[in-house]
């Protein structure tokens, strides 16, 4: 089966203190279509790193990463903008909704940006989108004038407003409590039945074992023989 993500000997170094450290060790790993991936490990030992290699919002310092048939090397960062904003929706732990605009606003924005719809096909788009993660009454509000699980849940309406193939979430429910965190970790059990790619950075043990694959993060390197097989 095609991988969607395939790293190969990557590494990922950081200036500190004048001198260069190595936050990833020779990362090798292959995600395939369908797959649910968590990322666990403790904090410091270059989760999120990984993840912003994943997305091309970071670049290694050695190594080959391929996402979705692209060889991220090759893209310049303007280029990585556009191919990221059709190719990957991204959750973050604080939400990350612009304030000023409504949650259909933020959700209609990627599609502005990639340009394909026209006006009121993203305002259907938007509107649908966000009555599929629940939030029919919510969508003219601003994301202060509703909860955090409803800002989450908006924000992964966002991640979906272009249909990427891959979904990428850090610590999504990190800043939610347990029942909220469920119900937004149910929203992307459900994407992944409908065929999405999640990578999921999470502390949350149990959240972490209810994906189909955990991989452990330990001092930058892929730690237990957790390899991710083809989901379907
Ligand atoms: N832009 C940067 N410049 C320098 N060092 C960095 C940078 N980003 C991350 N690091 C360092 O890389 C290491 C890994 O950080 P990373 O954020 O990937 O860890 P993490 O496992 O995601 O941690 P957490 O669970 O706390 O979010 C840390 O030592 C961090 O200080």
């Amino acid at each position: 089966m095609n991988k969607i993500i395939e790293l190969k000997q990557v590494y990922k170094d950081y200036p500190q203190a004048g001198t260069l450290q190595t936050v990833l060790h020779d990362i090798n790993l292959d995600i395939f279509p369908g797959d649910f991936v968590a990322i666990v490990g403790p904090s410091g030992n270059g989760k999120s790193t990984l993840l912003n290699l994943l997305t091309g919002i970071d670049h290694p310092s050695r190594g080959d990463i391929i996402v979705n048939g692209t060889h991220l090397q090759n893209l310049s960062n303007k280029k990585l903008t556009a191919w990221r904003g059709a190719n990957v929706g991204i959750v973050f732990q604080f939400f990350q909704l612009l304030p000023t605009l409504s949650l259909l606003q933020n959700i209609v924005l990627p599609m502005e940006f990639l340009g394909k719809l026209n006006k009121s096909q993203r305002k259907e788009r938007g509107t649908q989108l966000l009555e599929r993660v629940g939030l029919a009454d919510e969508m003219h509000r601003l994301p202060s004038h509703v909860s955090g699980g409803q800002q989450q849940r908006a924000a992964i309406a966002r991640a979906l407003a272009n249909d990427p193939p891959l979904i990428v979430a850090d610590e999504p429910t990190g800043n939610l409590d347990a029942t909220t965190a469920e119900a937004v970790f149910e929203l992307f059990a459900h994407l992944r039945d409908q065929g999405k790619t999640l990578v999921m950075v999470t502390h949350n043990e149990t959240l972490a074992n209810a994906a189909s694959c955990k991989i452990e993060i330990r001092s930058g390197r892929i730690h237990a023989d957790s390899s991710p097989e083809p989901y379907f």
